[in-house]
């Protein structure tokens, strides 16, 4: 928490707009026959847990990825391995899809988010799939991988 707040305010600094979403579908369990709800973002319940964004912050996140040049997708929006919580991250890909679609690059890391490109079919319609996850932010950060300094000699 400390640190998301920290990067909040650096965010402000640096007038770099950061959206949170405001909408989760929340689980009474981890388990594809939990019973589920939709409540703001800050309304779940202590014995309840958040999944998946909810459809709203689906929408907001959409509008802003279609609007997008370059898209770099690092984390799917919940857990996007049960049907019931694949939702925000299925609208999420769609965005992305129809963003490249109008000529903006789409960069996607990170095993988990390859993978859910690849269940919902998209891997052909995004510009690049990349299996490296922090490797791939580190590489991102400016960082040099001992990996790509030993090729590059
Ligand atoms: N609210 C949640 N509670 C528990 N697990 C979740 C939740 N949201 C997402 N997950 C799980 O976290 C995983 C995604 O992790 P992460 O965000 O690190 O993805 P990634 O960066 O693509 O993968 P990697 O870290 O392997 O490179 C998925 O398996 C997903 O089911
Ligand atoms: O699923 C994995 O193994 C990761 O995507 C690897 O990524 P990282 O080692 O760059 O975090």
């Amino acid at each position: 928490m400390p640190l998301a707040l920290e990067l909040m305010e650096k965010a402000k600094q640096k007038n770099v707009n950061l959206i949170l979403p405001i909408d989760t579908l929340i689980a009474d369990a981890f388990s594809p026959e939990a019973n589920t709800s939709d409540v703001k973002s800050g309304n779940i319940p202590s014995d309840w847990m958040g999944l998946d964004i909810g459809p709203e912050t689906a929408k907001l996140f959409s509008e802003v990825i279609k609007n997008s040049k370059t898209v770099l997708w690092n984390g799917p929006m919940g857990v996007f391995e049960m049907a019931k919580f694949e939702i925000g991250t299925k609208a999420v890909a769609i965005a992305v899809v129809e963003a490249t679609k109008n000529g903006a690059f789409s960069l996607i890391g990170g095993g988990d988010s390859a993978a859910a490109v690849s269940k919902f079919g998209f891997e052909d319609q995004v510009s690049y799939v990349s299996t490296g996850g922090g490797a791939l932010l580190e590489y991102m950060e400016g960082k040099e991988l001992p990996g790509v300094k030993a090729i590059a000699g």
